[in-house]
């Protein structure tokens, strides 16, 4: 047997010809060897190359069954964990992609560790359930709902689910889809094995269901009188979209229960209070994740992944801080990050008890010209502010 590394540095192993390899199922012995014959089919003169199992005729039923069985799954198994993943993007009702490498997995992921033990659980669950699927007569997939402000998590936290996985990621731009034949087209190509995103479902759909209109610049032309989307002298006109949310979840609780494979469908949006019940009511969205502002137990987590540290004499001060403002992991981890240029962890951490000093100030101040004591409600307005900034560059980005 002979074995090489791969591109993405798996070991492969391969059989040379007339080679035997010895295997043990249920105390059974079995033995493979790789053979060849030709095959004289018409004039042509062709090799073909078969396995063959040697095994003692008292385990027939065994071999033949469950043997072959385990070792199909097995072999499937190898063959996803070793092929390059992708990360699928659509424009319009056409998918493209790149290889998938995004670094995130759930021990970087900064959350509170029970939390994020539940999740890993549910989804190690959902992967092998196969067998539960299939007897209760349901399409093998799951939906997950993940809110929270923007910089909590919710991109980073689906990397690592495909990456736990091992799936490829689907990443559905809902503003570019035209309609429901466009959308039917693009899920029946994901592949099994997948995890598709629609993010900002806020921004994708309102409340009535309807797709948020979309303002294409329009221009005559010339020649033919067409309406055709341009740049030049332009006017704003609003295209009915005819992607509706229900056209949406009907695709979700229907089109897949015809598919193979298993499907996690993850949608994210920074407020969940605005979304539509019939999306969110159980049944169609199977969790519900709720990624919130960064506490003491999500900054030990940052705190290991970006200065290797494990504790510090300023980590009681920073939890105290963290236990009194509103600050998102993107904000904090920034921060940490800047220990590259300083090089130095006391001035990284002091610079970050400063900004979280800053913010307890600006919630204090807010809090003073409301007229109200500088509780969570008020620290909440104060995050905001700023969050409403990003969340509406999201929103005109999209738009
Ligand atoms: N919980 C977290 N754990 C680890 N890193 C985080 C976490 N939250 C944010 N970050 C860091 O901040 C960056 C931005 O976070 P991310 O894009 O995942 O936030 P988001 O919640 O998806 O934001 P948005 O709602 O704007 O899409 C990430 O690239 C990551 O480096």
């Amino acid at each position: 047997m002979c074995g090489y590394v791969k591109k993405n540095q798996s070991l492969v192993l391969s059989m040379d010809h007339n080679e035997e390899v010895a295997d043990e199922f249920q105390g059974a012995k079995v033995w493979w060897a790789l053979e060849k014959t030709i095959d004289m089919h018409r004039s042509a003169h062709r090799e073909r190359w078969y396995y063959k199992l040697t095994f003692h005729r008292t385990h027939r039923a065994l071999i033949v069954g469950p043997y072959i069985k385990h070792v199909m799954k097995e072999g499937n198994a190898t063959k996803m964990g070793n092929r390059e993943r992708k990360l699928y993007t659509n424009n319009g009702a056409r998918w493209s992609h790149v290889v998938f490498e995004h670094p995130s997995t759930f021990k970087t992921l900064a959350m509170d560790p029970v939390k994020k033990q539940e999740i890993i659980d549910d989804l190690m669950a959902f992967s092998k359930a196969e067998e539960f699927y299939k007897s209760t007569g349901r399409a093998w997939k799951r939906g997950y709902l993940l809110y929270g402000p923007p910089g909590t998590g919710k991109s980073t936290m689906i990397a690592a689910m495909a990456n736990l996985l091992g799936y490829d990621l689907y990443d559905l731009e809902l503003t570019s889809v035209k309609n429901n034949t466009e959308l039917r087209k693009l899920l029946l190509e994901t592949s099994n094995k997948s995890v598709i995103v629609i993010e900002d479902i806020d921004c994708s759909l309102d409340l009535t269901g309807q797709r948020s209109k979309k303002k294409y610049k329009v221009i005559e032309d010339e020649d033919t009188g067409d309406g055709k989307e341009k740049e030049g002298e332009e006017k704003e006109a609003n295209i009915p979209s005819q992607v509706t949310l229900s056209g949406l979840l009907n695709f979700i609780d229907g089109l897949w229960s015809a598919c193979k494979g298993e499907r996690l469908i993850v949608f994210t949006t920074n407020y969940v209070e605005k979304l539509d019940a019939a999306l969110t009511r159980k049944g169609r969205l199977d969790k519900h994740i709720e990624l919130s502002y960064c506490t003491f137990e999500a900054f030990k987590v940052l705190a290991r992944n970006y200065l290797k540290l494990e504790s510090h004499h300023l980590f009681p001060a920073i939890c105290e801080l963290l236990g009194e403002t509103n600050v998102v992991s993107a904000d904090v981890a920034e921060h940490l990050m800047r220990k590259t240029l300083s090089r130095n962890v006391d001035i990284c951490l002091q610079n970050l008890i400063q900004a979280l000093e800053k913010e307890k100030e600006n919630g204090k101040l807010i809090a003073e010209e409301e007229g109200k004591d500088g509780n969570n409600q008020l620290k909440r307005k104060c995050m905001t502010s700023t969050q409403d900034h990003l969340i509406e560059d999201k929103k005109r980005a999209k738009n």
